[in-house]
């Protein structure tokens, strides 16, 4: 089989790959030219464990190959995965105009039978708006060329999107039509050997099956969160807690972890859209605006922390930040909790010099000289106040607590993310803050309080 796949980001990229891994003949689009190019030269734009091999491999056999041109790109294919951004719009709903301009472009261009899948996250209806724009083209060319669209929204997490697409826990497709049921069983038999199910629907439901999972997971992290905050209060230990629910297979031990609040280039916009897109219903959902203000809320709870330790005025004070991408293993800081808690230091005055192992890049792409970058995550906390853990990079979780004692002006650190063991903290004369536990403060620093 061919299909193309357009828009390759880390959905677009990742679903060609593991495609091509299967023998089908893939070609990509898309409309940067550097990207394109980059790709050509067998260079990755994103960082995404496991994918650099698996696209050499497919590179070297010819299974894999990267345009610009859309015309050239879907000539040959059985199969168009649209796979391009849905940027929030001004509201909070999701921004179409990529998704249809490329339904468009799809119209003008194709000559034979396809099936047209939406994989890009999108609203309720949109890839039936697929089929009006892809319709309305073909009418302009006053040609009658038979298509079908599908649904088939990705559940890829960045970081282990290779092995997600691979062994994915369930493959969700909406269709209305049974040849294009029969085309995308042909696509996705090789990915279904772990007995996972390849769940046929319609569309309108493949589309809420998507906003559903996310809002759902999101919801669970806003709930821990919300629970982290009074665990504070009432002196419980949230880990001991989540634990304690978690064994609970009804509740599951996944996407229980208090922290920072979640970011990324999916919870925050998904959550945001499905709330738009019932409003726009005359239906309220409660739960997920619930969920959305948590989230907010939670971002700024290590800074308040930091500010009642040592006071609203951060002049002068030295922070060493670890960790500025919105979660381990990518590069990736869409919506990452770094960017508000770094927003929030700055405009009480503090100063920051941060690491993260991959984000370097695209940290100082988005933030300019507004912080310095360290070159490891030791030259991060020279001479710091305090150290903040905001991404728990697994490089984070065993440091040489000696050496950070010699580099740091105060032992103190501020964990977003619950990496160390507050006994340990307290043994080795660290003050220590996390998330949903005792603080452990330092007999030997002074403390500001507010
Ligand atoms: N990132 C994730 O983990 C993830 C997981 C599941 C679903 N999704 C959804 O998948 C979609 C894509 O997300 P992403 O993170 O891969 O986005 P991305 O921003 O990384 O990549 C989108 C790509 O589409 C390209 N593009 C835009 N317009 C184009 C056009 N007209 N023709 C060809 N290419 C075009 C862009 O240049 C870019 O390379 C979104 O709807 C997102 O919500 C993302
Ligand atoms: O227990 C948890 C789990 C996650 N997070 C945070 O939640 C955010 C999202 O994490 P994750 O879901 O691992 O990353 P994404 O790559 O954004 O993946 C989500 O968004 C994708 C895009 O829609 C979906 O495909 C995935 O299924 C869904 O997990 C990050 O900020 C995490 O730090 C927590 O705070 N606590």
């Amino acid at each position: 089989m061919n299909i193309t796949v357009i828009g390759t980001g880390y959905v677009g990229l990742v679903t060609g790959t593991c495609f091509a891994e299967t023998g089908i003949n893939v070609v990509c689009v898309d409309i940067d030219e550097k990207k394109v190019e980059k790709l050509r030269n067998g260079e990755i734009p994103i960082y995404e464990p496991g994918l650099d091999v698996l696209l050499e491999r497919n590179m070297d056999k010819g299974r894999i190959s990267f345009t610009t041109s859309l015309e050239k790109g879907i000539k040959n294919s059985d199969a168009i995965f649209i796979a391009v951004g849905t940027p929030p719009d001004e509201d909070g709903s999701a921004d179409l105009k990529y998704v249809l301009g490329v339904a468009r472009e799809i119209g003008q261009h194709m000559e034979d039978y396809k099936v047209i899948i939406t994989k890009s996250t999108v609203p309720v209806g949109t890839s039936f708006k697929v089929k009006s724009a892809v319709e309305e083209e073909l009418a302009k060319r006053d040609v009658r060329i038979p298509f079908d669209v599908a649904s088939n929204p990705e559940f890829l997490k960045e970081g282990s999107a290779v092995d997600d697409f691979l062994k994915p826990d369930r493959i969700v497709v909406g269709v209305e039509s049974k040849r294009a049921e029969k085309v995308m069983k042909r696509l996705y038999k090789p990915f279904l050997m772990n007995g996972h199910p390849l769940l046929f629907m319609d569309i309108f439901s493949s589309e809420m099956t998507k906003y559903a999972a996310n809002s759902m997971l999101a919801t669970k992290i806003s709930f821990m969160n919300d629970i982290a905050n009074l665990c504070e209060l009432v002196g419980a230990n949230v880990d001991l807690v989540r634990k304690g629910i978690g064994s609970d297979s009804r509740i599951g031990n996944k996407f229980i972890y208090p922290g920072t609040g979640y970011g990324g280039s999916c919870f925050p916009k998904d959550v945001q859209a499905l709330v738009r897109t019932a409003d726009e219903y005359g239906h309220s959902l409660e739960v997920l605006k619930a969920v959305e203000s948590v989230n907010y809320r939670q971002k700024s709870v290590l800074v308040e922390k930091i500010k009642n330790h040592f006071g609203k005025n951060l002049k002068g004070k030295q922070f060493g930040l670890w960790g500025l991408a919105f979660k381990p293993k990518t590069d990736d800081m869409r919506e990452a909790p770094s960017l508000v808690i770094i927003d929030e230091l700055k405009a009480l005055g503090a100063n920051i010099r941060a690491y993260d192992p991959v984000a370097m890049e695209e940290a100082e792409r988005i933030l300019g000289d507004k912080i310095e970058y360290a070159k490891d995550e030791y030259d991060a906390i020279i001479d710091a106040d305090a150290l903040i853990v905001v991404t728990e990079w697994s490089e984070f979780r065993m440091p040489n607590f000696r050496i950070l004692e010699k580099l740091m002006i105060n032992k103190s650190i501020f964990d977003g993310r619950n990496i160390y063991d507050p006994e340990e903290m307290e043994e080795l004369g660290f003050t220590y803050y996390s998330i949903g536990r005792d603080a452990v403060l330092s007999t030997k620093e002074e403390t500001v309080k507010i």
